[in-house]
């Protein structure tokens, strides 16, 4: 009876195993074992043995093993009978068999753990892979979803505030009528809160309403209709599970399952070919789009919200925000945005009115990642403005500064105003001391008892009423381009012509300066104090230049003047009234400043320093002004007395504070209606700037490459200069003398010139251009100087210009190629001609003149003309080779490769020596 229960329980075992598929070892007496089925699915089954054999019985051989009564068997319907494991050992040693058992269990147990691993790592390779090619899907989808949307959302905002237009104007034509039926819930509010039901058909039109919402409302309604046919519980994760082991099986047998499934694919094999199923909510709960692994091995069947969702929620916020104030009836602004061909993203934003993390983000949907400080081009910023709907004003680079210096003045609004005056002459005529003179004179100076400092212009407040401006340019030759400037801000110039000297060089040039500049003159001559002085001579030597004073029956005025005594000094001021009066100065002072920068520097407490002649207008503390490609806000102004002023109107010399770097001398000064503005006029003047410096650079290492050629040939040097000074003016004289040194041979360029202390990059420009550094009265920074010592650059320190001149001068001329210099020696006419062997011919000559030695250039002259130049191979006195032969002693000479010589040719002898160049 026990052997037949045995029988049975092998059968219905053995009925479990399939032939063929078997896994199961056949020692195996426990354990769990994966069948694979068709179609690449698997299954585990638990396979237990729980048998003990008599000693002595026969293996049956379809299986004999008797399970013990009651043991519970794993009987999957279908499978095959399994012969026992082994056959018992005789004498039936329970212990051993069990030992046997255990042993096996656990290696099958390993087997098993080990195949888990391997399937474990597949799977996530498989899951890596799918991951990656899902993501990069999805975001091409969400790019062109956006785009689509993004038009979509316009139109329907326009429908909508349309929409809610129309209802205000229905409510309002019939307020006593019942209100107009809701409109169809929008899908949006279809929230998982829905019945837990299939959805009633009245749903339908509200997804048809809004078609391209409905992924969103569709998951909405049918999350809880997957959730229905399932059963809750444990279970209903359990459900999810066999499905997502077999997609895990099937990603092992294939490739990655593209969207949609390919014919052939995994996806095609579960479902049927010919049309999909349609997607309804009663299709069961069938998932849309794809399935995140992970999430469905945890039982999330439904995706998280992606960002491209969470954007046009963002955006139907907006909509609905922009609707609302449509609503409320506030209009939207639309403006004019004046785009130049660069702008920043804040300027953009300014100019908008809108929120520069507006712009930034409106520019990162466009593809483009700007922070608010940097530039985009025109282009870009119109695309943006035209998103936010305003009107694009382009405008080109050079329209930026059209208008910057506002409206002509009218007649009636001019107002008389100083005389601004330069005094010119040449060098130690009394200039300076005559600026100091008429400074003296200064009725508010002395008032104040204050000290005048030097800020390159000062005023002076005439004893009998009004008030001159002076121009304080300094005397040298070099500052003839500060002159030159001087006279273009000046309304009349005061030559100065020493009575003991005369017109020299200098006054000639000022002169000329004054003609270009198409102001008066006005002659003080100088020095009348100087015993005697010939008045007639200096007003001749003028008439020579066509200045024709007024004792000579010409207009222009002459003063004589001491100023070392401070004679006629209130008669050159009475002049220089009387002309300003000819000239009818007038300004209107109740415009925006506007005046010209004489002097510029960088003060160590102060920042930037520009002295400003106010030309027209009233320049004003906290006025916005651009100065030359600087801008800034007028922190403070500093009359030519050093005191605070509030205000600088027409003809008034001032320092100006708060500028954003020190502008040139020359450069013009002008008041902004606002920053902005201020800030694009200062930008576009630094572009313009940099891109000139640039060309400079290229075109000095051009040139660099040219001269290193022309160096090696030996034609032309260049010595290239980077000047740095305290001032200015300072800086423009070192330019002027040092752009006249150099010759055809060599010449001096300076690179760059500037004001301020030597930086990392003047030493940078130095060193690409080979270009010696000229500090005059600055310092280098202590990284421009390391910098430097790095790179071989040289830095040289002055504080006298001349100093400067003589050593750029020095420079040069060591670059400058040496000299080969000839020296005449002596002259020897042939009396004979001897042909002698191995030398051929040789001249017998005597030496007429100097010297003849041996080895020293000969030229060959016959009847006048050099016939042959060459080298002197033989020297000989009698049979003798001799060192030199003098003056009317005989000898014989013998040319280098040349043997044409005749009775009376006569022979030339030079020697040539290397010198360097003068
Ligand atoms: N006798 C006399 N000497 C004068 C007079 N004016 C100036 N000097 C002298 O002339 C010299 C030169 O005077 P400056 O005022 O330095 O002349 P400058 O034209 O400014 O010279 P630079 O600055 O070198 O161009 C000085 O020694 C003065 O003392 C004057 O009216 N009479």
């Amino acid at each position: 009876m026990s052997d037949q229960n045995d029988q049975d329980a092998a059968k219905s075992r053995l009925s479990l195993r399939p032939a063929g598929r078997l896994e199961l070892n056949k020692t195996v007496d426990a354990g769990s074992v994966r069948q694979s089925f068709s179609h690449g699915r698997s299954k585990v089954v638990q396979v237990e043995v729980v048998k003990k054999r008599t000693p002595g019985a026969a293996p049956a051989p379809t299986g004999g093993a008797r399970p013990p009564s009651g043991s519970p068997r794993a009987v999957p319907p279908g499978s095959k009978a399994q012969p026992p494991s082994r056959p018992s050992g005789p004498g039936g040693r329970p212990l051993t068999a069990a030992e046997l058992a255990t042993r096996q269990r656990v290696l099958e147990e390993q087997r098993r753990l080990e195949a888990q691993r391997e399937r474990e790592q597949r799977e996530q390779q498989a899951l890596m892979l799918r991951s990656a090619a899902e993501e990069a899907a999805r975001r091409e989808e969400e790019t062109r979803r956006r785009e689509e949307e993004e038009a979509q959302a316009r139109a329907e905002a326009e429908a909508e505030a349309k929409a809610a237009e129309r209802a205000a104007k229905r409510e309002a034509e019939a307020r006593v009528a019942p209100p107009p039926a809701q409109p169809a819930p929008k899908p949006a509010a279809a929230t998982p809160t829905a019945p837990a039901t299939p959805p009633a058909p009245a749903a339908a039109p509200a997804e048809t309403a809004r078609p391209r919402v409905t992924p969103l409302a569709a998951r909405a309604q049918m999350a809880p209709l997957r959730q229905t046919p399932a059963p809750s519980g444990p279970s209903s994760r359990l459900s999810l599970t066999p499905r997502a082991r077999e997609g895990e099986e099937d990603d092992r047998r294939g490739p990655p399952r593209r969207p949609g499934g390919g014919p052939g694919g995994p996806a095609g094999l579960r479902r049927p070919a010919g049309p999909p199923p349609k997607k309804t909510p009663l299709a069961g709960p069938r998932r849309e789009g794809r399935i995140d692994v992970n999430a469905a091995l945890e039982g999330e069947d439904d995706r998280s919200r992606s960002i491209a969702s969470i954007r046009r929620a963002r955006e139907r916020e907006r909509r609905q925000a922009e609707l609302a104030r449509l609503r409320s009836g506030q209009e939207r602004v639309v403006r004019d945005v004046v785009i130049p061909e660069t702008i920043t993203v804040q300027e953009l934003a300014n100019r908008m009115a809108a929120r520069g993390g507006e712009v930034v983000k409106a520019l990162f949907r466009m593809g483009v990642m700007a922070t608010l400080t940097q530039s985009v081009d025109a282009d870009t910023a119109e695309l943006v403005a035209q998103e936010f709907g305003h009107r694009v004003k382009r405008v080109a680079e050079d329209d930026i500064e059209t208008g910057l210096e506002g409206a002509v003045d009218e007649e009636g609004e001019m107002l008389p105003r100083p005389p601004v005056v330069t005094i010119m002459g040449h060098v130690d005529h009394g200039k300076t001391s005559l600026l100091d003179a008429l400074r003296k004179t200064d009725v508010a100076a002395r008032e104040a008892g204050g000290i005048t400092q030097h800020i390159g212009a000062y005023q002076v407040e005439v004893p009998g009423g009004g008030k001159v401006t002076f121009i304080d340019t300094p005397g040298h030759e070099a500052f003839t381009a500060m002159r030159a400037r001087g006279a273009s801000v000046t309304d009349m110039v005061v030559l100065v012509v020493a009575a003991d000297d005369g017109v020299m060089p200098q006054t000639i040039e000022a002169i000329k300066h004054a003609r270009a500049a198409e102001v008066p003159l006005i002659v003080a001559v100088n020095k009348i104090d100087k015993q005697g002085v010939n008045l007639d001579r200096v007003r001749n030597e003028l008439l020579q230049h066509e200045i024709v004073v007024e004792s000579l029956g010409g207009d222009v005025q002459e003063i004589q003047v001491s100023a070392l005594k401070g004679t006629n000094l209130d008669k050159l001021l009475e002049a220089i009234l009387l002309q300003a009066e000819i000239l009818d100065l007038r300004a209107n002072p109740a415009r925006a400043g506007e005046g010209t920068v004489i002097e510029s520097k960088l003060d160590r407490g102060r920042g930037p320093v520009a002295t400003v002649l106010v030309q027209k207008g009233t320049l004003s503390t906290g006025d916005i002004v651009v100065a030359g490609s600087e801008w800034g806000r007028v922190r403070a102004l500093v009359d030519d007395k050093g005191r605070p002023a509030k205000v600088a109107g027409p003809s008034a010399p001032v320092e100006v504070l708060g500028l954003s770097g020190v502008p040139g001398a020359g450069e013009t000064v002008l008041a902004v209606e606002s920053e902005a503005r201020a800030r694009e006029v200062s930008e576009f003047r630094q572009r313009k700037a940099r891109e000139k410096t640039a060309a400079a650079i290229s075109a000095g290492r051009g040139t660099l490459s040219d001269m290193l050629a022309r160096i090696q040939a030996g034609q032309q040097k260049e010595v290239a200069v980077v000047v740095k000074a305290d001032v200015q003016g300072s800086a423009e004289a070192i330019n002027a003398t040092l752009s006249k040194l150099g010759n055809e041979e060599v010449r001096v360029r300076v690179l760059h010139s500037a004001v301020g202390q030597i930086t990392e990059s003047d030493v940078q420009l130095a060193k690409a251009s080979n270009a010696v550094v000229v500090a005059f009265n600055v310092r280098a920074t202590a990284q421009a100087r390391e910098m430097a010592q790095r790179d071989g650059v040289d830095i040289r320190y002055y504080s006298i210009i001349y100093q400067v001149q003589d050593d750029i001068e020095a420079l040069y001329k060591s670059r400058l190629a040496p000299v080969q210099r000839e020296n005449f020696i002596g002259y020897a006419s042939i009396l004979q001609v001897f042909e002698v062997k191995r030398l051929g011919k040789v001249a017998g000559c005597r030496v007429t003149e100097g010297v003849v030695k041996r080895g020293c250039g000969v030229r060959l002259i016959r009847e006048g003309v050099v016939i042959h130049e060459g080298e002197l191979s033989t020297l000989r006195r009698f049979k003798d080779d001799v060192k030199e032969v003098t003056n009317g002693y005989e000898c014989g000479m013998g040319f280098r490769n040349y043997d044409d010589i005749r009775i009376g040719d006569q022979i030339e002898c030079f020697e040539t020596e290397t010198v360097a160049a003068a």
